[in-house]
């Protein structure tokens, strides 16, 4: 008589006598998942039932749902559904002995961790995790075998149990919490519907609270990639992130070798509030919500990213440490960030100006995953683009280069402040050589990755150097007055190098194509790299600028009036205009103190007077 349970009494044999106590313990901080596990197990239920259906052809007609009732007199909150049901048998092995054992074997595994962190928000807990907020535990359930008596099983928190036979009408399970004390939260339906939303949003089969369903059983990651509209993609955002502003992209994954993996992820408009720190994808299993927190799944790089992953094959009920070394973590990871590169790559070789907002959102992730990643890097190394200083114009690392070919092979001239390199972006302006804008945080270490890339290629900021293309060539043959020329340009340098008394400073003259900047300060672009290095690792020395050359241009028609003043004796505003060209070279390059600031000041006012009196 193997099925009959006429009044049974029973006591579960386990080893663990403490369970329960432990059990509400351990969980207590989130101990709203009780509900996400029965509501699984109907899911199961009922998912079984379908399966055999399938097989055995049973015709069942009816509508698969699970129902979730309150009652606050008798203080209840009830899990029905009409999936498969148990016999009594069933409900002593799954129950009594399987149920129990897997508790058992749970308290046990995690009895020594220390941080509850790692167990709580995954599987492992099922039925047993009712008792956390519950006082007792009812079970009236009816197997779907056409001769099965309906059963009711019983427990109040301990190791003792009752089994009867029942009158449950209708096939399916139904388990009635009691709850605690103190566990009167879960009678308010709009907190149920709250934990229904969290965890089971996403689940397959309709639940229902009070009659009315609560969740989407066809989330948009279940369906094919290609008969979903954006539309459908924004909304479905928007119901995952309903403060958010529209997503710049997203990508539908559907993976089933190596692996199962599916879900839709998005790259949002990043705001100042928001995060990078962490992930913040949402990791379900099976539409079961498990977490929002799993930085294993996804490169730290790619942290930005939202939406859903399902991963229906991973072992949840592991810990962290666990999951970081999991082979399949591991390739999940890969995967993502090759579906990424791949959408980003796509995005790159559509229309530019399309991409162009896209790409100002999410360059320094991109920078940042590039030099994380070689792969990445890889896949897209040719599709980073810049853009060109005074213009609103973008163009890929190769395109510059081809074009720069003639001018300057290998060079890439770059600026990290058009303000304040104004001058010298002028200058290559006019000469018809385009300049980069890198001028992100991020920018400096990935100058120095892309030379280390792409061996020959050199950047170099404008004012590193006064480049040859803006400095008129020697003439090879000797011209008539060059000798006289030469002579100018030694003596204004003797000039500069008496009135400036700076240390480190030299002075270098050359004539520019262009006469329209009287000179400016250049530093070598290995010397400044040196020092803002130094100076980012807190060494930086008392004079920030050291070692700096003035290239003066011999064109400029100041450097006349400088060598006219000499000559006729006027020493004193000689000297104020070589300090004056001087200080307005060093401007862009580093902030004056006080003292300097004011003696610029007081100087561009009194050439400013001697100007005005000229008319
Ligand atoms: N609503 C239900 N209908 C039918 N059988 C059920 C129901 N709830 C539980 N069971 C049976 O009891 C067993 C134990 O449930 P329990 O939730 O403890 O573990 P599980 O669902 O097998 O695993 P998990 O740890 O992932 O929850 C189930 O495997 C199932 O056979």
């Amino acid at each position: 008589m193997p099925d009959k349970a006429k009044m049974e009494k029973g006591h579960i044999s386990i080893h663990t006598e403490n369970i329960f106590p432990i059990i509400k313990k351990w969980l207590y901080s989130e101990k709203e998942i009780f509900l996400r596990e029965l509501v699984s197990n109907a899911v199961d239920a009922i998912h079984k039932l379908q399966h055999i259906n399938l097989i055995e052809g049973l015709q069942l007609e009816d509508e698969y749902a699970i129902d979730i009732t309150v009652d606050k007199d008798a203080g209840t909150l009830s899990i029905r559904d009409n999936g498969l049901g148990m016999t009594a048998d069933e409900v002593r092995k799954y129950i009594n002995q399987v149920a129990f054992s897997s508790a058992e074997e749970f308290v046990e595994k995690f009895k020594d961790l220390d941080d509850k962190n790692q167990i709580i928000g995954h599987f492992g807990l099922g039925f047993y995790s009712a008792f956390m907020v519950s006082d007792k535990v009812e079970i009236f359930t009816r197997s779907y075998q056409s001769d099965a008596a309906a059963v009711h099983w019983v427990c109040e928190g301990s190791t003792d149990y009752h089994l009867e036979e029942c009158d449950k009408a209708g096939r399916g399970t139904e388990v009635v919490l009691h709850l605690g004390a103190e566990e009167k939260e879960f009678l308010e339906p709009f907190r149920i519907r709250e934990i229904l939303k969290r965890f089971c949003n996403f689940l397959p089969v309709p639940i229902r609270l009070a009659g009315d369903v609560v969740n989407d059983q066809n989330p948009l990651w279940t369906r094919s990639a290609s008969e979903v509209k954006d539309e459908e993609y924004r909304d479905f955002y928007k119901k995952l992130y309903p403060l958010a502003d529209e997503p710049l992209f997203w990508i539908h994954l559907n993976i089933d070798y190596p692996f199962n993996l599916k879900g839709v992820l998005y790259f949002p408009r990043l705001t100042t509030e928001f995060d990078v720190a962490k992930s913040h994808i949402k990791l379900f299993c099976n539409q079961v919500f498990v977490s929002d927190n799993c930085p294993e799944l996804i490169p730290e790089f790619l942290n930005p990213l939202q939406g859903c992953l399902d991963a229906p094959d991973l072992p949840l009920n592991v810990s962290r440490s666990y999951l970081q070394n999991e082979p399949q973590v591991r390739k999940i990871r890969e995967v993502i960030s090759g579906r990424v590169a791949s959408k980003i790559v796509e995005l790159a070789k559509g229309d530019r100006a399309d991409f162009v907002p896209v790409w100002e959102n999410i360059h320094t992730f991109v920078k940042y995953g590039m030099l994380r990643d070689d792969k990445f890097h890889d896949k897209l190394k040719d599709h980073v683009i810049y853009r060109l200083a005074g213009s609103q114009e973008y163009v890929t690392l190769p395109e510059y280069l081809e074009k720069a070919v003639a001018k300057h092979a290998d060079k890439v001239y770059y600026t990290n402040n058009e303000a304040a390199q104004s001058t010298y972006l002028k200058l290559f302006a006019n000469q018809g050589m385009d300049v980069l804008v890198l001028d992100s945080l991020i920018d400096s270490h990935f100058i120095q990755f892309l030379e280390m890339k792409n061996g020959k290629v050199a950047f170099q900021r404008v004012d590193s150097d006064v480049t040859e293309n803006l400095i008129e060539e020697d003439p090879k043959i000797q011209l008539p007055g060059k000798d006289e020329r030469k002579a100018r340009l030694d003596r204004i340098r003797q000039l500069f190098e008496e009135a400036i008394k700076t240390d480190g400073f030299s002075v270098r003259v050359e004539n520019f194509k262009d006469d329209s900047v009287p000179g400016m300060v250049v530093l070598s672009e290995q010397t400044r790299r040196l020092q803002e290095m130094t100076r980012m690792l807190g060494q930086g020395d008392e004079n920030p600028f050291g070692e700096h050359t003035l290239c003066l241009n011999g064109k400029s028609p100041v450097v006349d009036t400088i060598i006219g003043l000499k000559d006729q004796g006027r020493d004193e505003d000689a000297a104020m205009l070589m300090q004056q060209i001087y200080d307005l070279s060093m401007l862009p390059h580093c902030a004056f103190d006080r003292e300097r600031m004011a003696a610029f000041l007081e100087r561009s006012n009194r050439i400013l007077c001697k100007f005005g009196s000229l008319g």
